[in-house]
């Protein structure tokens, strides 16, 4: 997601490496679970003080006990750094985050502290972008519902086959089988005449005239079969929508450079106007959603942005109106979403994040114009390896007095 700006900002007075082999002290925070991929790399240059290696003592004692001196911490992934753990730390001068979204970290009290805080969207945002792109598209164009048709299709195919179900319509792409229709009643006659089988009961005349005649034609499948075997793909082209971006941040920029290329036209909605961007400027998000086919929500979660995304801004978006969400969950009113989509109020949705991680409303599956993701917008090697040289970048560059990489802005 897109947090405030980055931008690179000199910081003074920083100590340099100490030459007598003693290496600066960066406080980690991360999940139990979650190793560290750059250990190696960060061993190399800083001493690292981990709560996760003291297994037995609470990270309060072992920070009150081991992390006093400590100007600069790391912050991985959503790990909550809250004011009393900032307490803790009355070195702390700069917090690295290494997620795009910085709404675990308390700005504020970063901010009353006067510490420094540097995030991770200039790492991702090309691939948030990519991600954003391709959940719009296949929105419009039903890319994952089509795949899910064709699945079904060759399960039901593979059970009509096994069961013997020859008479099924046959699907375009299925080899024609011959029609049974136009067999003569010889052709489909049983391939022997029962009763030259000996047996003591013989079948009645009738019985026999019975058996030897064609097979009575099968009923008409059922709807809920030719469902299954036909795909509505009434899609919608890309090129042309009016997409309104919330968060012209780094992701929102990457966003909308993909989009003029596919030939759409953009506007956006931000805390502030960018003198520098020509796209035209929403003060409110209402606006924006009037005069938009898509919405695309990739702004910070604040305070001000939680539920930026309500009914309102959706009935201003309109019945085929389309919402991608590539920032947090709580930026859209979730519940009111469920209902505007499954009451057909809005055109679709594509979805990499939820208001309760993991946790996605279950309505929501059995709809085909909307796309579900497990918050993976960020996820690819190379964007973790970017990650890895950002947080190198901004710790070096802080102990070595030199402009940071990639600085949120917390005003
Ligand atoms: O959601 C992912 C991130 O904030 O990095």
């Amino acid at each position: 997601m897109a947090t405030k700006e980055e931008q690179p900002q000199a910081l003074e007075n920083k100590e340099e490496p100490k030459e007598d082999g003693e290496l600066p002290l960066v406080v980690v925070l991360r999940p139990k679970s979650f190793n560290l991929p750059l250990e190696d790399r960060l061993q190399s240059h800083f001493h690292l003080l981990d709560p996760n290696d003291s297994p037995d003592e609470s990270i309060e004692s072992f920070l009150s006990r081991r992390a006093h001196s400590a100007r600069a911490l790391l912050c991985v992934g959503l790990t909550p750094l809250t004011a009393d753990t900032l307490c803790l730390l009355p070195s702390l001068e700069l917090v690295v985050g290494s997620s795009a979204g910085v709404e675990h970290i308390d700005l504020h009290e970063c901010r009353r502290r006067g510490i420094t805080v540097t995030g991770a969207s200039a790492a991702f945002s090309e691939d948030a972008a990519d991600y954003a792109v391709a959940l719009l598209i296949d929105v419009l164009r039903r890319i994952s519902a089509a795949d899910r048709f064709v699945r079904g299709r060759n399960t039901i195919l593979r059970e009509a086959n096994s069961t013997n179900l020859a008479s099924s319509p046959s699907p375009s792409f299925a080899k024609p089988r011959p029609s049974r229709k136009s067999k003569s009643a010889k052709e489909n006659a049983l391939p022997f005449d029962l009763t030259s089988i000996p047996s003591k009961s013989k079948p009645s005349p009738a019985m026999a005239a019975k058996l030897k005649s064609p097979l009575p034609p099968r009923p008409p499948p059922s709807n809920s079969h030719k469902r299954k075997l036909s795909f509505e793909s009434h899609g919608l082209d890309l090129g042309g929508k009016r997409v309104g971006i919330v968060g012209l941040g780094n992701i929102g920029s990457q966003i909308a450079k993909r989009l003029v290329a596919f030939g759409c036209s953009i506007a956006y909605n931000s805390r502030k106007k960018k003198p520098s961007i020509p796209f035209p400027y929403h003060a409110n998000v209402w606006d924006l959603a009037a005069n938009s086919d898509v919405l695309i929500v990739c702004c910070a979660l604040t305070e001000d942005t939680h539920h930026i995304i309500n009914k309102d801004v959706m009935t201003a978006l309109g019945k085929e109106g389309v919402i991608i969400n590539v920032g947090r969950g709580p930026l859209v009113d979730e519940k009111e979403l469920v209902q505007f989509l499954v009451r057909g109020e809005i055109g679709g949705a594509g979805l990499d994040v939820f208001e309760n991680e993991p946790d996605v409303p279950k309505e929501l599956f059995k709809l085909d114009n909307v796309v579900l993701s497990p918050h993976c917008a960020v996820v690819t090697l190379e964007s973790f390896a970017a990650l890895q040289d950002l947080v190198m970048a901004n710790l070096k560059a802080f102990f070595s007095n030199k402009p940071l990489v990639s600085l949120v802005q917390n005003e």
